[in-house]
């Protein structure tokens, strides 16, 4: 567009032609609304895509500048979010203004769930949503984390919980958190302020525990995972069989004490902040505000940097979450996360806070079951593996004074869990502590054996256990360069197996975790970033290709598979220079390395397989050299391009040679 015209467009928008006023904006400014993602178009998965985001009422005009065409956006007024009268400067920006006279927004109206169909449940005094959703997923029961963690939620108490690996954690406290949101008005101002924060230490824990929290606020009928064991028995195939089931579904929908909510609530909005993927995204998202943010350490930090909103929500935040707080020290999110930490810290720890109005009516709760702890913030901390030392401390409450704020730049950050967590600042007098971790720390479902063998032979026995016991397997290893050496011979022995580990891009971690969830007889070679809190389903096998470092990692390894009380196998892969390590490891949870039997081998199969493996291995370093040596003659090609040197005759060779070793 000549600048001319787009005088003459500043013109026609200028005077009498305009309706709208025009604002100009930066593309993250623009009022970005969500969309729905196109099933048809295989978009349906999460497939590394956080959201669609779609936007109206936008203007693009080219301008000519002295430093060349520059693209601008113009948005019509009425097409902003929220406010008639906000600057350019302030679309986009995350502010709520407290004295913006909003009338609230009152909770949905839901049916009453008849909690007879959850006996177990109706203690909890849940909200009906929530309920309907436990139905729907056939979760009868509470698990004993979640029945020791509710009520005391309920009572607005801190908690410190400690339970074994796929025991129902994320519910436990997820649970209280959406039944009080659900249960509240929300502001009825332009953004939601945020309310909750959550905080996991890798990206697909964080991805994961906010589609299960989001799973709990669609309970939408659709036939999927959330169909009660009862009613997925009554599926009846073929076409009389479907006409059937579809006039017994629907009697069974109008008789149905729970009648299924035909639109998702948007009264509570989940969402995650994790690293990998667009930020700018994510900062729309947190500026259109959200209920509930799970995030990681890192990118939570990265954008708040750059966000004093965000800094000063944090500070009225009513619930924060530390998942698997032990493993975000040892993910090197240190740093970050005492930041965030520190302003979740009160000004002034005497400081009366008002008592914050109970979700539960007067109604469904009795007497003993009011809130006792009045606060503005209430902690979860959860782990499968906190050490007794730091619960007794925690206990204690032990807290330095320094930690309160750190007002001297010198004072050393904290550098432990321990100083970590003793960093926190519990609204609640003593932070109830529940320790359901097993003896000998892992679940009782768990079969575990191991395999003795050098070093060398370790890819035959793998190779020969994926054979001789099909299933879903999930193999660790410590060192991303094992993965990538072990990836193409197993590819090259048909076996179908992905790589999962921190180099990977975010979208391929994704996917290949798709894969692997969706693929019967899948195998994943996977470093530690999946050692904690994935909760794949139906993980028939644990393998520990390379000992873990330390003991927490065996049991968090072990824990991805043998989940909801389901069976499940773990298998140590030990070397001879690994025994010590094992002995020692076993030590530490006072059990003998003796107890684990070896798992027997049927030798004639094991020799048959060794004669593919060495073959398979001849193979890929053949392959490896074609490659090596390809990549090497185009970066030659590439670069004497670039230098417009000839490289076709064997003297231009040598000398083009000389010339690029020289540049
Ligand atoms: N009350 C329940 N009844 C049956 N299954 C449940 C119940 N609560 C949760 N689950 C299921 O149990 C599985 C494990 O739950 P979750 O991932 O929360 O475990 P976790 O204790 O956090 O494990 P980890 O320590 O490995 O992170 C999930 O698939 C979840 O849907």
């Amino acid at each position: 567009m000549s600048l001319r015209q787009t005088l003459k467009r500043k013109r026609n928008t200028g005077l009498g032609m305009r309706k709208r006023p025009r604002i100009e904006c930066a593309a993250e400014q623009l009022p970005w609304k969500k969309s729905r993602r196109p099933l048809e178009t295989g978009m349906g998965g999460d497939d590394g895509i956080l959201e669609l985001e779609e936007v109206e009422g936008v203007e693009v005009v080219y301008e000519t500048t002295d430093g060349g065409k520059v693209a601008k956006f113009r948005v019509t007024e009425a097409d902003r979010p929220g406010s008639s009268s906000r600057t350019p400067s302030e679309i986009g920006s995350s502010q709520v203004d407290p004295d913006d006279d909003h009338p609230e927004i009152p909770p949905p109206e839901v049916l009453a769930f008849d909690s007879a169909l959850l006996p177990e449940w109706a203690s909890h005094s849940l909200h009906p949503q929530l309920m309907h959703v436990l139905y729907k997923k056939g979760f009868v029961t509470p698990t004993p984390i979640q029945a020791a963690v509710i009520p005391l939620a309920s009572k607005s108490r801190d908690i410190i919980g400690v339970a074994q690996t796929g025991s129902g954690k994320t519910l436990a406290y997820g649970l209280p958190i959406l039944h009080f949101l659900l249960s509240q008005p929300r502001p009825g101002t332009n953004k939601r302020p945020l309310r909750a924060l959550i905080l996991a230490p890798t990206r697909e824990l964080a991805l994961q525990v906010s589609s299960h929290l989001n799973e709990c606020l669609n309970p939408v009928d659709n036939g999927g995972d959330g169909v009660s064991p009862q009613a997925s028995k009554e599926v009846n195939t073929g076409k009389k069989g479907k006409e059937r089931n579809k006039g017994k579904e629907k009697e069974k929908e109008d008789a149905s004490p729970t009648r299924p909510f035909k639109k998702p609530s948007p009264h509570v909005s989940v969402a995650a902040i994790v690293g990998g993927m667009s930020s700018q995204k994510q900062r729309r998202i947190l500026d259109r505000g959200v209920d509930v943010l799970v995030a990681t350490p890192g990118r939570l930090w990265d954008i708040m940097e750059g966000d004093d909103n965000l800094a000063r929500e944090l500070k009225n935040l009513r619930f924060l979450v530390l998942d698997e707080a032990d493993r975000m020290i040892e993910a090197g999110h240190f740093a970050e996360l005492e930041n965030i930490l520190r302003l979740t810290l009160r000004e002034n720890q005497n400081d009366e806070i008002p008592t914050e109005y109970n979700a539960m009516t007067a109604d469904s709760i009795g007497e003993e079951q009011k809130p006792e702890v009045s606060d503005g913030l209430q902690t979860f901390v959860l782990s499968a593996t906190l050490s007794k030392d730091l619960q007794r401390n925690l206990k204690k409450r032990m807290r330095p004074k320094s930690n309160k704020k750190r007002k001297n730049k010198d004072d050393k950050p904290a550098s432990t869990l321990d100083d970590l967590l003793l960093r926190l600042d519990f609204r609640d007098p003593e932070p109830e502590i529940i320790d359901l971790s097993p003896q000998g720390k892992v679940v009782s479902t768990l079969q575990e054996a191991k395999i003795e063998c050098l070093t060398n032979d370790k890819d035959v026995y793998l190779y020969y256990f994926l054979l001789r016991h099909p299933g879903r397997s999930l193999v660790f290893l410590s060192s991303i360069d094992g993965i990538r050496r072990l990836l193409p011979l197993l590819e090259l022995l048909e076996v179908k197996v992905s790589p999962l580990h921190s180099q990977l891009e975010q979208r391929q971690r994704l996917k290949n975790l798709d894969r692997f969830k969706s693929t019967p007889n899948a195998v994943l070679l996977a470093t530690d970033i999946a050692a904690r809190g994935l909760d794949i389903p139906a993980v028939d096998h644990v393998i520990h290709f390379q000992i873990p470092r330390t003991t927490d990692t065996y049991i968090h390894r072990s824990g991805r598979t043998a989940r909801a009380m389901n069976k499940g196998f773990s298998m140590l892969m030990v070397g001879p220079d690994e025994r010590r390590i094992v002995r020692a490891l076993m030590g530490s949870i006072s059990r003998d390395e003796n107890e684990i039997p070896e798992l027997s081998i049927e030798l004639s199969m094991l020799d048959k397989l060794k004669a593919r493996v060495q073959l398979a291995r001849q193979i890929e370093q053949s392959q490896h050299k074609v490659k090596k040596a390809n990549y090497e003659k185009n970066w030659m090609k590439e670069t004497a391009e670039a230098l417009g040197v000839d490289l076709d005759s064997d003297n231009a060779r040598h000398v083009s040679l000389m010339t690029l070793l020289l540049v």
